[in-house]
């Protein structure tokens, strides 16, 4: 990934980081990387997810999914990063199979996928580290019983990908299911260029290879400086910009193709540096549709934020008809991405206009040499803001007081955290 922070600077922008503050900062950046390559090099908690482009073997993952390798439709049932990294890939490449993400448990939502979906030529692709988690191990039981009452052999079509141990793992082994294995040492967010995140890819037709060599390459990058590695120089500026005021970074991919890559960053950003009362809140947004509705915000709201555009450099492409409309004429000598480049450049020259920070990322093309390289940059960018911050990037402890009080709430133990929830203060006001 290419990486622009020119309108970050405080010459454009306030707030602001001058080159100044970022020549001191690129101190910090080398000490970082030396931390980063350490724990890389000891395959230490964490910082293994960077040696992914290494670890992953492809031949694998298209073993454990060639018995429904030739499936319609797959259907993914995992939660976080047990589905956001594979839903980023498969929802940015083109692909004949349908492919659907169970991570949530909306009951219309999940009957409604399920009665269109066509059950005998469908793959399941369960994902889960733990292979506790309830929504995935709810949402699964669901699938199966869907799967039995159609008549469909649900152990014929099911992959599972988990850890070592675990309900997942012992219901692999009970019905002889392929099984992938999750990497140790790579939080489900960081997983996305593992078994995790390609096996969906996998069922797709996807190259695997190419996702992984994307990815690589980006690894080759990591150097120990923000003026020569795109990812630091993505990390370190947000994160200046952050100390600087920026507390909300809003992702804005200027394609459809990308935008659940909005979604997998607002996890392995919020999820990785939300500690310690400090961290940057990510918003999704979307280009060319959010110019229609949040970036009057952005530009006249409080200067509390900066904006990440996401953008690939070349695209298919489309003309728009000639029109009589005079007003509209000059449309009709345009194409769809002229007019789509045009409205990034606009967007981008008006928050520099306005002095509103904003940094450009971007990638050559959306396929899976430069999807594996966005994943891998943007991950490595986390693993360096993480370092700057001082948190504990790999952990999440924040998320677990609420699956207890789901637990105890649903009778599956003791905990006090239910207790908490019957204790809510309530001023209700009715319509
Ligand atoms: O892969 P698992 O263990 O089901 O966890 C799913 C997701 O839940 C979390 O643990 C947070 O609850 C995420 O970090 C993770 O990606």
């Amino acid at each position: 990934m290419h990486v622009d922070i020119g309108n970050a600077l405080a010459s454009v922008a306030s707030p602001g980081v001058s080159r100044e503050s970022l020549e001191r900062l690129d101190d910090q950046v080398a000490d970082a990387h030396e931390r980063i390559e350490r724990g890389m090099a000891n395959a230490d908690h964490g910082y293994e997810s960077l040696n992914l482009p290494q670890r992953t073997d492809p031949d694998e993952i298209r073993a454990a999914v060639e018995p429904v390798a030739d499936a319609e439709a797959l259907l993914t049932v995992g939660i976080g990063g047990s589905s956001l990294g594979a839903a980023t890939i498969a929802n940015a490449l083109d692909s004949d199979t349908e492919t659907v993400f169970l991570d949530n448990v909306d009951p219309e939502w999940v009957t409604a996928h399920l009665d269109r979906l066509p059950l005998e030529n469908t793959a399941i692709n369960v994902v889960s580290r733990s292979g506790t988690t309830a929504e995935t191990l709810a949402n699964f039981l669901i699938v199966r019983e869907a799967f039995e009452s159609a008549g469909v052999d649900w152990t014929e079509r099911t992959i599972v990908t988990t850890g070592e141990s675990g309900p997942l793992r012992d219901l692999a082994t009970r019905h002889d299911l392929p099984s992938l294995k999750v990497p140790d040492g790579v939080p489900g967010r960081f997983s996305a260029l593992s078994a995790v995140g390609l096996v969906a890819a996998a069922v797709c037709g996807h190259d695997l290879e190419a996702l992984l060599e994307g990815a690589a390459a980006e690894a080759e990058t990591l150097t120990g400086s923000l003026f020569e590695c795109p990812a630091y120089a993505y990390g370190a500026t947000t994160y200046a910009l952050d100390q600087r005021g920026a507390g909300t970074n809003a992702v804005m991919p200027y394609a459809e193709s990308l935008e659940t890559s909005a979604e997998w960053f607002a996890q392995l950003w919020a999820e990785s540096l939300g500690k310690d009362d400090l961290g940057q809140t990510p918003a999704r947004a979307l280009g060319v549709t959010d110019q229609h509705s949040q970036l009057q915000l952005y530009r006249a709201g409080p200067r509390d934020k900066l904006v990440t555009f996401v953008t690939p450099r070349e695209g298919p492409d489309r003309p728009i008809p000639e029109t009589d409309v005079e007003d509209l004429a000059y449309l009709g000598d345009a194409t769809l991405g002229e007019l789509l480049d045009a409205e990034f450049e606009a967007t981008e020259a008006s928050l520099a206009a306005a002095r509103r920070p904003n940094v450009r990322v971007e990638i050559e093309r959306v396929d899976e040499y430069e999807l594996g390289g966005l994943l891998y940059g943007m991950e490595a960018a986390c693993v360096l803001a993480g370092e700057l911050y001082g948190v504990n990037t790999f952990e999440q402890p924040a998320v677990e007081w609420a699956k207890k009080a789901t637990r105890g709430l649903l009778g599956g133990g003791e905990f006090e955290e239910a207790e908490a929830v019957a204790e809510k203060t309530e001023l209700r006001v009715e319509r």
